[in-house]
């Protein structure tokens, strides 16, 4: 289709003072000062083309409100009538835009245009609205919120009336808040009450509180499709529901990964302009049935350890995993366990291949996975067996204040696959360097000879918790006595919730749920001078 086909509407309107042409396409609105072309309101001349121009995709218009504004001409007139005030008619509008300030960080930007008369405002104001309303942009009207006022410093439902409900009530969302009263409460009422109205469920808390909804829709979905317990073979089915997160936690993983910073703000704005990303989600198996599911972090030993001892510091808010983190690592322990797992078939795809997730990812796009195929006929489990400090599944990059750069920088968001990575015993000293470079954002930080990493489809988790028969010890009458030493256990933490069954497997479940998210940005390509290729004054001048 010819560029020009898609104008919706095309005027000459007043900005900043000056006559600016502004068209909107189908898929963008454009504005800017003509090089050619009468300046007389409502008239242009063919060909035109912008001096400067400025373009939004229609998706990162967050509303369009009419505007009261007094006009200088109506000043003027009031003021000779000795009038202060009269109601006015509505001749101007703003456009609130998504604006860029950096760092992945997202604001609203009022844009403002006077039309000649109230007819044209409200032509443009009912033109760029049912745009906004149409169902190719997703962008959700009902949403069920959680808001956890016992998260991260306490502050979600601060957080939520001073900064989100104002956005969304701009952008025409309704949502239902519940300020939850106890653990779990968000995940039992997922569970139980009728959702049929809702377009997505978000939360305003941390992982742990995600997690809650992540693992009451996933259920639910299961419940109501008949599937009520599950080995790993079991095709899950995807929940109509989507997921948005805002974030008022601790770490805040989840929320940082999926949009590069962990603002509120920013999470809002994802969440009004209804752009998804699908995410893997692994679900962990003890039998034939699912004890969880983590999108995450799943981790045994050292940072199983520093969750269970977190939660006796929940008063220090986010601080509390450094300083149970330091007081882990004082401690040295070591673990043993069997693993077995089965290793993403393409070699191309490793968590050190250098690769990086960002919106559009075309990695995530483009593997494919037999879903149908069983795990368990698969000849190529290999099997890892030994001691280590610390055992990670990571399903996402896991960006956060503590790992910018990501627990595992070359995961995806939608590989279909998790990052088994392993830091095999070594001295306090060099578990301390690996960790370093966890947090540091330049180097490779699974450059070392004990970190042992895989990128996996499924893993199987046995912990050895007794050592082997030690012969080399004689009791007093001299004769060899068989003797066992107690290995040390831990527990799973699972997207900061703790899990105490040790025997796990786990699968991970390509693209499972969609989250309220675009995925981060690579800023660098993010483009500014042009707008899209569809738009008739920019392609003219390429
Ligand atoms: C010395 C530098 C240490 C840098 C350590 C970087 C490790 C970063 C791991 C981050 C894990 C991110 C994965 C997500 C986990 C969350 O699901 C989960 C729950 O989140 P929520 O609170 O929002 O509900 N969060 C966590 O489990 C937090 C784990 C954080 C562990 C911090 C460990 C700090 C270690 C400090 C050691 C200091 C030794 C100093 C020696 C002189
Ligand atoms: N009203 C509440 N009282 C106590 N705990 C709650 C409440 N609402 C949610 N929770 C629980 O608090 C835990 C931590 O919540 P989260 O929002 O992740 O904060 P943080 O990131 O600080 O851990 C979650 O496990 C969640 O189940
Ligand atoms: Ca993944």
């Amino acid at each position: 289709m010819e560029a020009a086909d898609n104008v919706l509407l095309k005027t000459v309107l007043i900005h900043n003072k000056k006559n600016c042409l502004v068209t909107l396409f189908s898929t963008h609105i454009c504005w800017g000062l003509m090089s050619c072309g009468a300046d007389a309101i409502g008239q242009y001349l063919e060909p035109f083309y912008y001096q400067r121009h400025e373009s939004v995709p229609i998706q990162e218009i967050i509303a369009i409100t009419p505007e009261k504004i007094q006009h200088a001409q109506e000043k003027k007139q009031n003021a000779s009538l000795g009038i202060e005030l009269i109601s006015l008619e509505t001749r101007s509008f703003c456009l609130h835009v998504v604006k860029r300030v950096g760092g992945h960080r997202w604001r609203v930007r009022k844009v403002i245009f006077d039309c000649p008369d109230g007819q044209a405002c409200g032509d443009w104001i009912d033109a760029v609205q049912s745009r906004l309303n149409s169902k190719e942009y997703g962008r959700p009207k009902h949403l069920l919120t959680f808001i956890n006022p016992f998260g991260g410093k306490r502050k979600a439902v601060k957080i939520y009336e001073e900064k989100i409900e104002p956005l969304f009530y701009l952008a025409g969302i309704a949502s239902e808040v519940i300020v939850t009263e106890r653990a779990n409460h968000a995940h039992d009422y997922i569970l139980e009450e009728d959702l049929r109205h809702y377009d997505g469920i978000i939360c305003v808390g941390g992982d742990g509180m995600f997690a809650e909804l992540l693992n009451g829709l996933l259920r639910r979905t299961q419940q109501d499709a008949g599937i009520h317990d599950a080995n790993q073979e079991t095709k899950l089915v995807n929940p109509r529901l989507k997921l948005g997160v805002i974030p008022g936690g601790s770490t805040d993983a989840v929320v940082y990964t999926t949009c590069g910073i962990n603002d509120p703000v920013t999470s809002a704005l994802h969440i009004i302009i209804g752009e998804t990303v699908g995410v893997d989600v692994c679900s962990i198996h003890q039998e034939n049935q699912i004890l969880r599911y983590c999108v995450s972090m799943l981790a045994y030993g050292y940072f199983g350890d520093v969750l269970i001892d977190s939660e006796k510091h929940r008063w220090m808010g986010p601080k509390r995993y450094d300083w149970s983190g330091f007081k882990r690592w004082c401690k040295k322990f070591v673990y043993e366990a069997e693993i077995s797992y089965l290793e993403c078939p393409d070699t191309r795809h490793h968590p050190r291949d250098g690769s990086r997730c960002f919106a559009g990812c075309e990695i995530c796009n483009s593997i494919q996975h037999s879903e149908g195929e069983s795990l368990y006929s698969d000849d190529k489990w290999q099997t890892f067996q030994g001691r280590f400090i610390s055992f990670q599944s990571i399903t996402m990059p896991c960006r956060c204040d503590l790992s910018p750069n990501g627990v595992s920088p070359s995961q995806h968001l939608s590989n279909g696959y998790t990052d088994l990575i392993i830091a095999k015993e070594c001295s306090q000293v060099d578990f301390l360097r690996h960790m370093w470079r966890v947090k540091s954002k330049t180097t490779d930080q699974f450059d070392f000879d004990f970190v042992e990493v895989h990128r996996v489809k499924a893993f199987k988790f046995r912990p050895i918790l007794e050592d082997g028969e030690d012969e080399e010890n004689d009791d007093s009458n001299g004769r060899q006595r068989l003797r066992t030493r107690q290995l040390r256990a831990s527990s799973w933490n699972c997207d900061g919730e703790v899990l105490t069954e040790g025997f796990i497997d786990v699968k991970v479940h390509h693209q499972l749920i969609k989250l309220f998210a675009r995925n981060i940005e690579d800023e660098r390509q993010l483009k500014t001078d042009f707008c899209e290729t569809s738009c008739y004054s920019c392609s003219a001048r390429r």
